[in-house]
C-alpha cells in the first residue's frame, strides 16, 4: 500500500459505494413521484452536498434547476457552533419555486433548521429537505425532513462529500476515522 493511502485512516465502512448509489436512486424515484408535473429547484449546501447533488440530480427525471449556498456552522472541529453564517447566497429568486434543499448530513439539525426558515422567508411555493444521512441521537432541534437516506450512528463520519479538516470528501463510500487521525 502507498504510504499516503487514505484507507489507512479509516476505522469502519458504514455505507459502501453501492449502498449509497442504491439509496440515491430510491430517493430520486420518490422525489420524481412527489413532484410529478412540477419543476424543482435543487439547492445544494456546499461543500458537503456536492456528491449527493451530482448523483441525485442525475438520477432525477423531473425538470431540475440547480443552485448552491455555502453556510458555515462548524469551526475547524467536529461540533456545531449553532451560529450559521451565509458564505455564499443563492443566485436564484425563490418566489413561487419548489425548492428542494440537498444535504449530506443532518447532525444537530441547527444548520438545516436555520436554512429552511431562511429560504421559506423568500416566498417559494414549497421548501423540502433531502439528506443522505441523519443522526437521530444528535438532534438538538426538530426539523421536518421529507427525504432521508440513512439514519446513522452518532459518530463523526467522513467520505462522499463529508470531510475532516477538508480531507476525505473524495471517498466514494462513508466511514469513520481511526483514532490516530484525531491525535
Ligand atoms: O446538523 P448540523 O449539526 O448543523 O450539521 C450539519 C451541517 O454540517 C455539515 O457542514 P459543515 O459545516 O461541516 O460544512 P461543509 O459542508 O463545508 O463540510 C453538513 O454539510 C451540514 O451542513
Ligand atoms: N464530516 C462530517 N461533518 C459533519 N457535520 C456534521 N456532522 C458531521 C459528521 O459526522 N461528519
Amino acid at each position: 500500500m502507498d504510504s499516503n493511502d487514505v484507507s489507512a485512516d479509516l476505522a469502519h465502512v458504514l455505507y459502501t459505494k453501492d449502498q449509497i448509489q442504491d439509496k440515491i436512486a430510491e430517493m430520486a424515484a420518490a422525489i420524481d413521484k412527489d413532484y410529478e408535473g412540477r419543476d424543482i429547484l435543487v439547492v445544494g449546501v456546499l461543500k458537503g452536498a456536492v456528491m449527493v447533488m451530482a448523483d441525485l440530480s442525475r438520477a432525477l427525471h423531473s425538470h431540475v434547476t440547480m443552485d448552491w449556498m455555502a453556510v458555515s456552522s462548524y469551526g475547524s472541529g467536529t461540533t456545531s457552533s449553532g451560529v450559521v453564517r451565509i458564505l455564499k447566497d443563492l443566485d436564484t429568486d425563490l418566489m413561487g419555486k419548489h425548492v428542494l434543499i440537498v444535504e449530506d448530513i443532518i447532525d444537530s439539525g441547527l444548520t438545516l433548521s436555520w436554512l429552511k426558515s431562511n429560504l421559506e422567508s423568500r416566498g417559494p411555493a414549497s421548501v423540502e429537505i433531502c439528506t443522505l444521512l441523519r443522526k437521530p441521537e444528535a438532534a438538538k432541534v426538530e426539523i421536518d425532513v421529507k427525504y432521508v437516506g440513512f439514519d446513522c450512528p452518532n459518530e463523526f463520519v467522513v467520505g462522499y462529500g463529508l470531510d475532516f479538516a477538508e480531507k476525505y470528501r473524495n471517498l466514494d463510500f462513508i466511514g469513520t476515522l481511526a483514532p490516530h487521525v484525531y491525535n
